[in-house]
């Protein structure tokens, strides 16, 4: 019997050999007739997608880009119509106002893809065509200007205030308290009263239920994540197309069923409020959002903001308690600057610059977002960094590679604050400081950014001018034993505090 007699009595064996013989086709062509081709990268990545998803899906996709560019320089073909890059160059070109722009760079549809019910979701800024977004995004800036976080200002302190009796209650206790849920507490609340009126009163009660469902976030994201990545195989995207709409409608309708209900209760308040939804609602204003559109700005904002918030927090937290010399000279800072808890306000917390430095150094060796915001080449093509790029390609700043690269950074895996400070010490300036771009920039940038840096400034200012914190032994590897699935998946960072002795 031959080997194709053999083959053609089996048809399962038969299926299988087409397979085999198809991806073994598509592999050749990637490698050595695809536009891509001149691009470098590991051979296997540019024959297939497989190690990149396999990278993904074990919690190391950002990290094993990182190996990749320390090998192959500023470009890498991560996969065979992927490409990573890690320059300012690379983030002008994908991200800007400019060039980006006229090409039209699209955010890729598939990484948001299976974070959101589509459907329900027409109305989202991070879903919104160009025209949309343009006009969403008009009416977010007023939720995120100047003006507004001045009116926001007493409802973000207030839970920052929560925060420390929190912690005072704690350490009269003698308690060890897992500053994670300390940071994600105080975000999720802050974002919620901004959102609904009300906060989800996580700090009051850290076993309510409102508190698993905070748990679940990173879990929620990492699924998302996972399912986008694994959908690039027409396969696998065929088998979800048919039953993760169904599984992600349910649960997803569910989730917005009650964010709706607290909409509701958030517009039937009678009284003023500056908070986010004021400003998104506003009668006086020309334009404001329809009620679909308010539901949706509110998952998408409690989604945006509140991940990546405490991420920021928890590196920034653990790498001063960490670096004992660096920890002094801000407490230093913030205990002379202040005379009272009540000079901790929106105007003051800006004043202090070692905190900004530590917080900037912070993004860059802990970065919040340390995945590539992923967008999509138009059909034209583009030029990125001096080459052309053709159409489908998907293209992205890979943060954390760029972040530790030794073409960037002077020592790039030491944490110090100290190059960025105005009169930083020479060996310092050849620093690429604009390649940490942990908010993005140009069209699609974070809104949130100002609110951010208040709400990151304020905590630390208020908990380093009431404790002294002590971080408990056997967490030297906190940052090195997290999994990376879009976000950090974050270990629980044990303190014990100590309140100032004030003469
Ligand atoms: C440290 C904290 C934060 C970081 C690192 C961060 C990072 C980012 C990044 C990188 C993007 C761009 C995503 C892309 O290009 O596809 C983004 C978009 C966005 N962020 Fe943030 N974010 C933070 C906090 C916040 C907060 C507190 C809010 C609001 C409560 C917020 C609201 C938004 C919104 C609405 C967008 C979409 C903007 C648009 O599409 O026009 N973010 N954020």
């Amino acid at each position: 019997m031959t080997a194709l007699e053999w083959l053609s009595d089996s048809p399962f064996l038969s299926f299988v050999s087409l397979v085999v013989l198809y991806n073994i086709g598509t592999s050749i062509y990637n490698l050595f007739f695809h536009p891509l081709s001149k691009y470098t990268g590991p051979t296997i990545a540019s024959a297939s997608r497989i190690p990149l998803t396999y990278a993904l899906l074990c919690g190391q996709g950002p990290k094993w880009i990182r190996v990749q560019h320390e090998k192959y320089g500023n470009v890498v073909r991560v996969a065979p119509d992927e490409l990573s890059y890690m320059t300012t160059d690379g983030w002008r070109d994908i991200y800007g106002a400019t060039p980006a722009a006229k090409y039209g760079m699209k955010r890729s549809d598939d990484f948001f893809a299976y974070f959101f019910d589509k459907q329900s979701t027409e109305a989202s800024i991070v879903s919104a065509n160009e025209e949309g977004h343009r006009r969403l995004r008009k009416i977010f800036s007023r939720a995120f200007s100047k003006p507004a976080l001045t009116a926001q200002e007493p409802l973000i302190t207030e839970k920052v205030d929560l925060l420390i009796q929190n912690l005072k209650q704690a350490q009269s206790a003698g308690k060890v308290v897992n500053m994670v849920d300390m940071h994600c507490f105080t975000v999720f609340d802050i974002i919620a009263d901004l959102m609904f009126g009300e906060s989800l009163h996580l700090l009051e009660d850290e076993n309510s239920p409102n508190a698993s469902w905070v748990r679940s976030v990173p879990g929620y994201i990492a699924a998302s994540i996972c399912l986008g990545a694994l959908a690039k195989f027409p396969i696998v995207r065929f088998t979800l197309s048919i039953f993760a709409p169904r599984i992600v409608a349910q649960h997803y309708k569910k989730f917005l069923k009650s964010t709706s209900d607290k909409v509701d209760a958030r517009l039937s308040l009678k009284e003023e409020r500056g908070d986010i939804i004021h400003f998104l609602t506003d009668p006086n204003e020309k334009m404001s959002l329809s009620r679909p559109e308010v539901d949706s700005a509110a998952v998408v904002l409690m989604l945006a903001g509140s991940d990546t918030t405490p991420s920021i927090l928890c590196g920034l937290n653990y790498l001063l308690l960490a670096h004992g010399a660096i920890l002094a000279k801000l407490v230093q800072e913030i205990r002379s600057s202040f005379k009272s808890d009540e000079d901790i306000n929106l105007e003051s917390v800006f004043k202090l610059e070692y905190l900004g430095a530590c917080i900037d150094e912070a993004f860059r060796v802990y970065p919040a977002a340390p995945i590539g915001f992923p967008r999509d080449v138009p059909i034209g093509g583009a030029s990125i960094c001096g080459g052309f790029v053709p159409g489908g390609t998907i293209v992205y700043v890979t943060p954390l590679a760029a972040y530790f690269s030794p073409s960037n950074f002077h020592n790039p895996e030491a944490y110090i604050p100290e190059r960025w400070l105005a009169h930083a010490e020479p060996q310092y300036a050849n620093d690429q400081k604009l390649v940490v771009q942990p908010f993005s920039i140009g069209p699609r940038d974070c809104l949130g950014k100002p609110m951010a840096y208040f709400m990151i400034r304020m905590i630390f200012c208020k908990i380093l001018w009431h404790f002294d914190v002590e971080l408990q032994p056997g967490q030297e590897n906190w940052i090195k034993d997290q999994k990376i699935y879009g976000t950090w998946q974050k270990l629980p960072i044990l303190v014990k505090l100590h309140p100032v002795k004030r003469e």
